[in-house]
């Protein structure tokens, strides 16, 4: 097996093909966009229920994409495949597709499941910081890892945090608890606990869904300044924060993708009726 998700994929090529307008086949990034996550036909059943119903689309490098729909449509499901957290759900499983990150199939038998957590890092609803200090939040993983050097781990703890627009805020009180700190500071700091790995995808389950407008606001900011370096797939239930912070954005509807298409297009001008009635807020 190659090193996981490391390698130019061939499937990082440019594409030009249009929005994927409902029952179309495959939906693909805009123009000159690079492929880093290529999900093809995935049906995914909890148990004998099925939750995706072959799902297609292409999310590009760093670029913010963002998957809307109404309450049960299977947004989180899909987030959660992209790292294979629905693992961890006894009756959950792909049972048809491939989903392949730098064109390698991450359902493979002799796919590193750690390896890839790293490589796609996840930030969820509701702040969930280590009952430790800052600094060891941050320096968690990369001790897991086996790294000690305390040069080193400074450095990563001031560079996550300066990334994840907390520096200044905590700089004074690396080593008090992370749990000390407001909702909103918290999910910024499990942003940069996210970063501190330098994962290449990183996946937002609702990151704002319990904060307020001000901190929400500064969350948003960050998601635009992180894309420079990461590839970010948010589910949100907020149209506006969807159309703030994304560049493309799928709509999903009981199971399915009904649309995908650049951000703009989804919200000004979308293909289909459905996708049109939801982010009128006519249903949902
Ligand atoms: N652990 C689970 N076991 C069984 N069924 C589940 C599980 N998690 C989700 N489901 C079901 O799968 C479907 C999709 O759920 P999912 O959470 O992915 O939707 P969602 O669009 O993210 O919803 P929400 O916006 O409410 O979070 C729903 O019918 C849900 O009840």
């Amino acid at each position: 097996m190659p090193s996981l998700l490391t390698m130019e994929s061939p499937s990082s090529r440019p594409t030009t093909a249009p929005a994927i307008k409902a029952n179309a086949p495959k939906s693909t990034p805009g123009p000159a966009d690079r492929t880093i996550i290529d999900i093809n036909h995935v049906d995914f059943f909890y148990g004998e229920s099925q939750a995706l119903h072959d799902i297609s689309l292409q999310i590009p490098e760093k670029k913010v994409t963002a998957f809307i729909g109404p309450s049960g449509c299977g947004k989180s499901t899909l987030l959660r495949c992209l790292n294979r957290m629905n693992d961890l759900i006894d009756v959950a499983r792909v049972a048809n597709g491939s989903i392949k990150i730098h064109d390698i199939d991450i359902y493979q038998p002799d796919v590193d499941v750690i390896e890839l957590r790293k490589r796609v890092g996840m930030v969820f609803q509701k702040s969930n910081p280590f009952p430790k200090s800052i600094y060891e939040n941050i320096t968690y993983g990369l001790r897991l890892q086996g790294v000690s050097n305390k040069a080193h781990l400074d450095e990563v703890v001031e560079r996550s945090l300066r990334g994840a627009a907390l520096w200044d805020e905590v700089k004074d009180r690396l080593h008090t608890s992370g749990l000390g700190l407001s909702g909103g500071q918290q999910q910024r700091l499990c942003i940069a606990r996210a970063i501190a790995v330098e994962p290449e995808i990183i996946l937002m389950d609702e990151p704002c869904s319990a904060l307020d407008p001000i901190a929400t606001a500064k969350v948003e900011e960050l998601i635009h300044e992180l894309k420079s370096k990461f590839t970010i797939v948010i589910v949100t239930h907020n149209m506006q924060q969807a159309a703030r912070c994304s560049d493309r954005t799928a709509f999903f509807y009981l199971g399915k993708l009904i649309e995908y298409a650049d951000t703009q297009t989804i919200f000004m001008n979308p293909g289909n009726p459905q996708t049109e009635a939801y982010v009128s807020g006519r249903f949902g």
